[in-house]
């Protein structure tokens, strides 16, 4: 996502989305490769720990995995770590690249035994697309049409067993049947502060960059919940220590670091504040509808939606209500105002 200036257009520093290729290049380079190296998610790390190491005795497909959760968690990690865990081969795709039916079949017809298909933006497929998937996930089978107007007849083929691993950021936007078909289902959560202060000790290592605890807490803390912000933020205070300081990341480098990118105390940058100064200050505190809300501070609804509204209705600075969005007591006392008494008594 970039955010429009008046006469330059800059990327928003704790954007969750990847932005330039370099960025891609760098995050494929953080990237764990085995479950062990993957910080967090321990729910998950263990459930996929016990049914990879259970499929391999069997030397069986991995069941298909549903991985959901908020952009920069870690979807894509995992699909690779599950590939290289099971000791298969990746395919990667995403639901709006297969536009036609044949698109996946090729795909799938290419599978050898156990591969993984990787599916990312899954909601996005197409339905024509989704009905070929059906019998491919339950009997490793495709139906397929062959021949021309009276002549065309249906083939069935027969695929190798393969497992689908599916990320999305809208597990709610899944057809009831597809979602049904996975046998596991995983959805990501934002991690800790103690977690992400991890990953970036672990990143700051692979990239060389000197760092101490305290500097790895700091950007921890203002990083959204989120590993690929948490990388981001690490590279930019890398960057400002090298020009400000001697190189090393302390908490005072990462501090002032942060002040200049405008990333506030509880990691909430322009774009956040946005958001919530216009529920506090143009709707009185709310509720309002998503639709109003994404008028008002010139974003799309999904946006709001899949990118800024997690992370806040999880930090308990927005809730969502049958009539709309509505500040909470952290948010007017995150802006330096008293709550309105009805709030003050729920905290
Ligand atoms: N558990 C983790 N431990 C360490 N690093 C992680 C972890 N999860 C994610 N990362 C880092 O965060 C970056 C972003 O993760 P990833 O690309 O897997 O997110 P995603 O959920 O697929 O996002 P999107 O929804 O945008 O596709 C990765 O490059 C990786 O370095
Ligand atoms: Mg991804």
């Amino acid at each position: 996502m970039t955010i429009q200036f008046d006469n330059f257009t800059a990327q928003r520093v704790v954007d969750t989305a990847p932005s330039s290729p370099s960025d891609e290049a760098i995050e494929r380079a953080l990237r764990p490769k085995l479950l062990d190296e993957y910080v967090g998610q321990e729910k998950i790390r263990g459930q996929l720990e016990i049914f990879i190491s259970a499929a391999r005795k069997r030397s069986e497909a991995l069941d298909h995995t549903l991985l959901f959760g908020p952009p920069g968690l870690g979807k894509t990690t995992l699909a690779n770590i599950i590939a290289r865990e099971m000791g298969v081969n990746l395919r990667q795709t995403s639901g709006p690249v297969l536009e036609r039916p044949g698109d996946l079949a090729a795909l799938l017809t290419n599978l050898e035994a156990n591969d993984v298909l990787f599916i990312d933006e899954i909601h996005r497929l197409s339905p024509v697309v989704e009905e070929i998937l059906y019998p491919a996930l339950e009997d490793y089978q495709i139906d397929i049409m062959i021949g021309e107007c009276a002549a065309v007849r249906s083939v069935k083929l027969d695929l190798q067993p393969f497992t689908l691993v599916g990320a999305t950021t809208r597990a709610g936007m899944l057809t009831n049947p597809l979602r049904d078909r996975f046998g596991i289902v995983a959805r990501l959560e934002f991690y800790t502060t103690e977690e992400l202060a991890k990953i970036v000790m672990r990143s700051a290592a692979l990239l060389k960059a000197p760092i101490d605890a305290s500097g790895a807490l700091e950007i921890a803390r203002r990083a959204r919940g989120t590993p690929r912000i948490a990388n981001r933020l690490l590279r930019r205070v890398r960057d400002f220590a090298e020009v400000k300081s001697n190189g090393g990341i302390t908490k005072d480098v990462a501090d002032a670091a942060l002040i200049m990118l405008d990333v506030d105390t509880a990691g909430f940058d322009v774009m956040d504040r946005k958001l919530l100064e216009a529920v506090l200050y143009k709707f009185n505190g709310g509720p309002v509808g998503i639709c109003n809300l994404a008028a008002a501070i010139g974003e799309p609804e999904d946006t709001i939606e899949d990118i800024l509204e997690p992370y806040l209705v999880q930090q308990g600075y927005l809730q969502r209500s049958p009539r709309g969005r509505v500040a909470t007591a952290s948010t007017y006392r995150h802006f330096g105002q008293s709550p309105p008494a009805t709030l003050e008594n729920l905290g």
